[in-house]
């Protein structure tokens, strides 16, 4: 059987993390297991790993950690994790390695190792401190924005290839254009991806989430994707459209070529049918969460009962990706789309958002509608002109960077 192209995001510490960011649901991961440790065993990594590389028989395999804070796993995990790779795979089986971390335990050992094994980092700031430290705080609730610049720092000391995840959210929402900058100028960062915070929670819920999750009687909540309240937490619709037009205005008068946005790299890749963000793809299944424990889950997003597929010991992933809960899962992105979004003119740039965010309303007054279409809407039909002009000079052999000139 040929095998789909896929990605997992995999956990070895579980949901444990030394921070306590004020929106992260995944920390809420941990009530999925009994008390004990988080820690994924050799047994599991090794399973985990040669599960992959079987999966992958002639591609290119990449191995995501994830979390919670996957670098409280330790840095002999991941030598382990390299070696067991070297000592697995295939010959002609190319094996690379990313991380995505909140950057506060980084230093010279751990980044020494980074670089020379060619690990891509993943590392989360939510721009200038007076935005990041609202909401990413540690147990004591202080902002870790310092801790997270001199990760950064040590990163780039050691020259490892660093992408910055920021999440858009009530704090930073209304300052694309000081938050781009930032990056840009201050932090020096050239690759970044803004990911929208919406905490989706039934309604009876939202007073414990907004309190994070754990009441004043300590009685905690599973996250799950249900119900149609959101925290204050979240970014609104319109806010997030704003945030990206700010930030695609700014980046196409200057930074087209050098600075790589996600959003509008897969835009112009979708111009030409290319999908490489599963949120904006027409149908998605293709990208697995492990837990510590090996069980294999639809989405790093859907870690809950009544999504998972198996584990890595006993389901290899080429089946669990093709097995029929996945295929239905992925599938219904599409099918499931709204009158309002099949009759949409940015619907191939958009596709209707993440599956986790249909909860609002359509203009017909169908279920399912993006929470964020209003945002979506406002940034595609914005970029759309300069868009097609980019596709239009790459198509007659020139540049995408030549659209900076036109004005
Ligand atoms: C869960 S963290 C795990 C890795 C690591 N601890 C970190 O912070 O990068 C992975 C990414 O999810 C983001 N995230 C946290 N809570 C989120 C939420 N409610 N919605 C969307 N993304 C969220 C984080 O900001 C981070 O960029
Ligand atoms: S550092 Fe990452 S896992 Fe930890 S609380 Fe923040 S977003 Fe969640
Ligand atoms: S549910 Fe959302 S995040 Fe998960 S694979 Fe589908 S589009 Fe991607
Ligand atoms: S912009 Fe709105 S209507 Fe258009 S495809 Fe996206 S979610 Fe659907």
């Amino acid at each position: 059987m040929r095998s789909l192209p896929f990605s997992v995001v995999s956990k070895p510490a579980g949901a444990a993390c030394n921070l306590d960011c004020s929106y992260c649901f995944f920390l809420s991961k941990e009530l999925l297991h009994d008390a004990g440790s988080q820690q994924m065993s050799p047994a599991t990594l090794r399973a985990f790993v040669a599960n992959q590389l079987d999966s992958h028989p002639d591609g290119e395999v990449t191995l995501t950690w994830q979390g919670g804070e996957p670098t409280l796993r330790g840095l002999p995990f991941y030598r382990e994790a390299v070696r067991l790779a070297e000592e697995l795979r295939r010959p002609g089986q190319r094996v690379t390695h990313a991380l995505q971390t909140n950057g506060t335990l980084l230093d010279d050992d751990w980044c020494e190792f980074l670089a020379a094994e060619g690990f891509l980092v993943g590392l989360s700031v939510d721009g200038p401190a007076e935005f990041h430290d609202v909401h990413r705080v540690n147990k004591a609730g202080r902002g870790t924005h310092a801790q997270v610049v001199r990760g950064w720092e040590y990163l780039q000391r050691h020259g490892v290839e660093t992408n910055v995840l920021c999440t858009v959210n009530s704090a930073n929402g209304d300052h694309g254009l000081r938050v781009y900058r930032w990056f840009r100028d201050e932090l020096g960062a050239r690759f970044l991806q803004f990911i929208p915070i919406v905490e989706r929670v039934p309604a009876e819920d939202l007073a414990l989430a907004e309190q994070g999750w754990t009441g004043p009687d300590g009685a905690r909540l599973l996250y799950r994707q249900a119900g149609n309240a959101v925290t204050s937490r979240s970014v609104g619709p319109a806010q997030w459209g704003r945030f990206l037009c700010e930030v695609f205005d700014e980046w196409r008068a200057r930074d087209v070529g050098t600075v790589f946005v996600q959003h509008f790299d897969t835009m112009l890749a979708a111009r030409f049918g290319q999908y490489s963000l599963c949120v904006h793809a027409p149908e998605c299944g293709t990208a697995l969460a492990v837990e510590h424990n090996g069980d294999i889950y639809s989405c790093d997003h859907y870690v809950e009962p009544g999504h998972q597929l198996g584990n890595v010991h006993t389901d290899a992933f080429s089946d669990v990706l093709t097995g029929p809960q996945q295929r239905a899962f992925g599938s219904a992105k599409r099918t499931a789309l709204t009158a309002q979004c099949r009759r949409c003119p940015v619907r191939w740039a958009c596709h209707g958002g993440c599956p986790k965010d249909r909860f609002g309303t359509s203009v017909d007054g169908e279920d399912g509608q993006n929470h964020l279409c209003e945002g979506y809407f406002q940034f595609f039909t914005h970029s759309s002109p300069t868009v097609e002009r980019m596709a239009q000079l790459l198509n007659s052999g020139r540049t995408a960077a030549e659209v900076m000139r036109e004005g």
